[in-house]
């Protein structure tokens, strides 16, 4: 479980986040939008202790981040939007596997997590290749693979649809549905409501710092009018 409470998040004078709560159960698919500036990378940074709240507390699996860092990092793996440099490998393969790798797992589960990674967002069988050789869309999945390898208990991608064709990201929301199942928690924010919203339990509306939304999607789409999101065609 991830739990936010009362996070207040300033930079300098500017509020980013303004006091927000927010829960998400071990196995939901949540779905976080809003406007460009309504604060949902800076809420979900603060998930994995990226950041330090100015008020409020955040807990992941009952424990504070701010108390057990490794623990919440562990357990929270995230994706961030493109362009991402944050490639520890010169290698798909390698990558992939540094995370497993940290983890001390043997290398038979090693070489399993990492097939099964590239599988499930179509990159099977490219771990020679060299990331800085990819495209944009590329990189963006290896990324994804790299925190699926981990095997998290709570998934979370910030706009993982950014420079994904049509099959890679069918191929992406397939395995976000099928982790989803197996009980693993996901959390996509998005610009983009297409299709995403099939598989979630909430939709959750941040704007200026709050949230003004937090509903099933079918309740929370007709609350959309007059919100900075665009309705799903
Ligand atoms: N490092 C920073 N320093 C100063 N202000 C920042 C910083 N990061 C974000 N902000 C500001 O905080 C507010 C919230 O930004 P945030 O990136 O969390 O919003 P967002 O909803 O994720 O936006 P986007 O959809 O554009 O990614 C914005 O006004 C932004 O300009």
């Amino acid at each position: 479980m991830i739990e936010t409470d009362g996070l207040v998040h300033r930079y300098g004078e500017a509020t980013a986040l303004d006091g927000v709560s927010l829960t998400i159960d071990d196995g939901e698919f949540v779905v976080i939008a809003g406007a460009n500036g309504s604060g949902k990378t800076t809420l979900v940074r603060h998930w994995n202790g990226l950041l330090e709240p100015d008020a409020g507390a955040v807990r992941v699996n009952g424990t504070r981040v701010d108390a057990d860092l490794v623990a919440a990092r562990t357990a929270v793996g995230m994706v961030f939007q493109e362009p991402r440099d944050g490639f520890v490998a010169p290698t798909v393969g390698e990558d992939v596997a540094f995370g497993p790798e940290n983890l001390g797992l043997s290398r038979e589960e090693i070489e399993a997590r990492v097939t099964d990674a590239l599988a499930a967002v179509n990159l099977d069988g490219r771990t020679a290749a060299r990331i800085d050789a990819l495209s944009g869309g590329e990189r963006e999945r290896v990324a994804i693979a790299a925190a699926l390898a981990m095997r998290p208990d709570h998934l979370v991608l910030d706009e993982p649809f950014t420079g994904l064709d049509a099959p890679a990201r069918e191929s992406v929301l397939d395995r976000l549905r099928a982790l989803d199942a197996s009980g693993t928690s996901v959390v996509v924010v998005t610009h983009d409501l297409r299709d995403v919203l099939a598989p979630a339990d909430r939709l959750v509306v941040l704007a200026d710092g709050s949230i003004v939304v937090d509903d099933t999607p079918a309740n929370a789409i007709e609350r959309l009018d007059g919100l900075p999101v665009e309705r799903p065609c």
